[in-house]
């Protein structure tokens, strides 16, 4: 260790002082002993290696705090005193034979802790100190990643330098925590700070770069003009303005047009001119003149060298073929000039060095237009792959009866096509749709089996984005659950969710028809019976299969049929409970929150208070003789009050404007069912993320108006609400009233027994009953606070009420409280 003047800059402190008083070797002992009370990390070791330990204070502290049989090793250049239950060496941490040694001492074991605290020629030269020093890190880490155990600790001393932040990003990638501390006996004035890595990963195998000072170290180099993308993705634009590169400050650039031609970097140019010009210098040159004439120099080449900050991808690509052809014609081509090579002698090698080069830059243009056309046809594969998916998923839906065989005419034809909704001419070519999926199955499975030579090829990206899909969801998932510990309300919600979804039990017996499924069909029908033709019921077929859809399902049509006069039953479910599963579609199941919470209770809100629409001659006068919606067409769980009707309450100013608008005819129940086929009705989630949904649900829904009177009317709802005092203050006001009552007869107890005593002059038993009356009455106040007041400051001695004190109070000596405590404890000692 470098000898320090123990002088000079506080050298001689406190922590020297108390390390003399301790015994401690060195000062630096109270760093160690300082990040031990932050992390405590040396209690829990039982092996421990110190790297550059001499004169040897962090081993003492080490051996004093460690449990009592730890294998403790020092290793330092210079040599370290015997200290007791430790094993020390000398020897450089930076060699191989340090590595043996520590081997040897450690045996199988392996370090829970590894220090270093290091220092090399301390005080020569900053710059130099600190690279110098920040390379015996990183040697230091090297030893620590072969010594330390899983889980392990690892402290080191760093100095602020420009290399810091390296060595926190080489650190972070080993271990799971990574802290940068100054224990306060570190120096202000020293850049030492100390870094404390913990939870060790050990990594089955490590990037040997991690541990080379070259590549840790390494400068950042200034990054190369990346004209690739300029011209291959032309269309990305950069959002940020980087202003004029290094050493080219001009705006417009234009160069002669045989200069691209000749260049050996044609990307460079398109990348970085803005014209590449036809036109003749005054001397005339032999080449551009030669290239203007040229057949092959269209006119659309022409306008694409005009300006080429305008051009695209496909522009660019014109261009460079522009120039192969061109250098093909002239000889310059790598093919022209093979052949001129296997026919020249050893004196034109040095050409061939230049052919080299330029055949170089020739397969390079080749094969970015390869990586093109490459890009090109996977793109082609991938949506024809998820076209395919999609019509498999189509035909899945239809055979769960979510779709009729219109939605995949239309899909397959758009919507002028023939398949177009409402054409029914889908199915009139088929007249089952068991057909229908079996055929569309044919096909799609005909064109999987095309592309499923390409779909090899895409598997292993396929692999790598699906396991980065996994990888998202499972993070996803764990920011979920930490967020729902720490927030009660998102753990209710999800205990929701997860009842809702439990309650669906699938397809019952019923459900299923009984011939659908026969002992040989697949699995997939067993689970998804293909459904019956709907009865025609007088319709024609197409007709019948229109209307049997899903969406037609809730409009209580049939209701309506059997009793005209009855009212709309909005909140009628409880048939959808027990006769189809939920399916796809604008059903209720399905209908937006905020409608289904509005339509719940705005109308039998409506209905209760002022008046109910007969479905079937909306346009008429309120019928107040109506009933409100009869309970038969309420849902299992709503409240009902004694009087039969529903108990259900506007809270929401989006429900109270509903409701206004049902009451003043503004609005018809049966625009309410219309408003409910809108865009967010026909969420298709299937196959999206979580997070995805999660989020969408926020935002994916309509914003309904809410009216100024609405607004007024639930705000005022809810400061009435809110007035009515809690259930806690009405218990304890009941209570109060309880006790009073039982001390009143109390009273009236004793006074009914003195008045009955005959030894007792009147005069007496008035008194007497005044007495108790005026003691219970007292009974009943709260007791009046006694203000404490310690005899300090102005206080001290005061005889009389203290200042700005005002009802009772009593003065109180500052030791009052602590000789009381210790009176106490002093009893209970003697007690025992
Ligand atoms: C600040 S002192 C360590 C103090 C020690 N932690 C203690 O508590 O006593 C730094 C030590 O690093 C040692 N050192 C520097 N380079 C080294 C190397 N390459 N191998 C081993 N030790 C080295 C020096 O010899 C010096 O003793």
């Amino acid at each position: 260790m470098a000898i320090q003047k123990k002088h000079g800059k506080g050298r001689l402190d406190k922590w020297y002082r108390l390390a003399k008083e301790k015994g401690y070797r060195a000062r630096a002992a109270f760093k160690l002993i300082q990040l031990n009370k932050k992390y405590g990390f040396l209690e829990k070791s039982r092996v421990l290696l110190d790297l550059c330990a001499a004169p040897g204070s962090w081993c003492q502290v080490a051996a004093e705090t460690m449990p009592s049989q730890s294998l403790i090793v020092g290793v330092d250049l210079a040599p370290i005193k015997a200290i007791p239950r430790v094993i020390t060496f000398q020897s450089d941490i930076t060699t191989d034979k340090c590595r043996a040694t520590i081997r040897t001492h450690l045996k199988h074991l392996k370090a829970d802790t590894v220090l270093h605290d290091g220092a090399p020629n301390v005080g020569v030269a900053w710059v130099q100190d600190a690279f110098s020093q920040a390379e015996l890190v990183l040697q230091s880490m090297k030893l620590a990643t072969e010594f330390l155990k899983e889980g392990g600790t690892f402290v080191t001393k760093v100095f602020r330098s420009k290399d810091y932040n390296a060595l926190l990003w080489v650190f972070k990638q080993l271990f799971s925590s990574v802290e940068a501390t100054k224990p306060p006996s570190s120096r202000n004035v020293s850049a030492e700070i100390f870094v404390v890595c913990r939870g060790f990963k050990a990594p089955k195998r490590m990037d040997p770069k991690f541990l080379d000072p070259k590549h840790v170290f390494a400068e950042v180099q200034e990054p190369t003009p990346n004209n690739e993308a300029k011209v291959f993705n032309p269309e990305k634009k950069k959002r940020k303005r980087e202003g004029y590169e290094e050493g080219d400050y001009t705006q417009h650039k234009e160069i002669p047009v045989s200069e691209f031609i000749h260049t050996t970097d044609p990307i460079a140019i398109l990348g970085t001119v803005n014209k590449l010009s036809f036109e003749q210098s005054a001397n005339g040159d032999l080449a551009l003149a030669a290239l203007d004439r040229l057949p092959e120099t269209t006119q659309e080449v022409r306008e694409c060298c005009a300006d080429l900050k305008v051009l695209g991808k496909k522009e660019f690509r014109t261009l460079l073929r522009w120039r192969l052809k061109v250098r093909d014609k002239f000889g310059m081509s790598s093919k022209a000039k093979k052949e001129q090579q296997e026919v020249e002698t050893n004196k034109e090698e040095a050409q061939e060095v230049a052919e080299v080069e330029s055949m170089d830059d020739e397969l390079k243009i080749q094969e970015e237009l390869q990586r093109l056309k490459d890009q090109d046809s996977k793109e082609k594969r991938k949506a024809r792959r998820k076209e395919n998916e999609r019509k498999q998923k189509e035909i899945v839906r239809m055979q769960l009866h979510m779709t009729t065989p219109h939605d995949i005419g239309l899909d397959q034809e758009g919507p002028a096509g023939e398949g177009a909704m409402f054409t029914l001419n889908a199915a009139k070519r088929v007249q089952d749709p068991a057909e229908i999926t079996d055929a569309q199955m044919d096909e799609v499975n005909a064109q999987e089996s095309d592309d499923s030579q390409d779909e090899v090829e895409d598997e292993d990206s396929d692999d790598d984005g699906d396991r980065l899909e996994r990888e998202l969801d499972m993070l996803y998932e764990s920011y979920q659950q930490r967020r729902e510990e720490a927030d009660a309300k998102l753990r209710a919600k999800r205990a929701r969710k997860e009842k809702e979804t439990d309650e669906w039990d699938g397809l019952s017996d019923e459900d299923k028809p009984g011939d659908a499924t026969t002992d040989g069909e697949s699995d997939v029908e067993e689970a998804f019976p293909v459904r019956q033709f709907p009865k025609s019921d007088g319709l024609s077929t197409q007709a019948a299969m229109f209307f049997d859809q899903d969406i037609f399902q809730d409009l209580g049509i049939e209701d309506e049929h059997d009793d005209n006069d009855s009212a709309i039953a909005l909140e009628d479910e409880s048939s959808d409970q027990t006769k189809s599963p939920p399916l796809k579609g604008p059903s209720r199941e399905n209908q937006p929150q905020p409608l289904k919470s509005a339509l719940k209770k705005a109308q039998p809100a409506a209905s209760q208070r002022t008046k109910v629409y007969d479905a079937s001659d909306s346009e008429s006068e309120p019928d107040t003789s109506l009933k409100p919606a009869s309970s038969a067409s309420t849902r299992p769980e709503d409240p009902l009050l004694p009087n039969g009707q529903l108990d259900i309450d506007i809270i929401t100013a989006e429900a109270m404007t509903v409701a206004q608008d049902l009451a003043t005819k503004r609005i018809k129940p049966g625009d309410l069912v219309d408003d409910s086929f809108n865009k967010y009705s026909f969420r298709d989630v299937d196959g999206l993320p979580e997070w995805f949904l999660n989020d969408e649900t926020q935002h994916s829904k309509p914003q309904r108006p809410i009216s100024a009177a609405a607004a007024a009317a639930i705000k005022e709802k809810m400061r009435a609400l809110n007035a009515r005092p809690i259930k806690k203050v009405r218990e304890a006001k009941g209570r109060k009233k309880m006790r009073a009552a039982a001390r009143l007869e109390k009273l009236r107890k004793k006074s009914a027994l003195l008045l009955d005593d005959e030894g007792v002059s009147e005069k007496d038993k008035a008194a007497t009953i005044s007495r108790l009356m005026a003691r219970a009455v007292k009974k009943g106040k709260p007791k009046e606070k006694v203000k404490l007041v310690v005899a300090r400051g102005p206080n001290r001695g005061l005889s009389g009420r203290p200042r700005g004190v005002k009802g009772k109070y009593k003065i109180v000596d500052a030791r009052l409280k602590k000789d009381v405590r210790a009176e106490k404890r002093l009893k209970r000692k003697l007690k025992k």
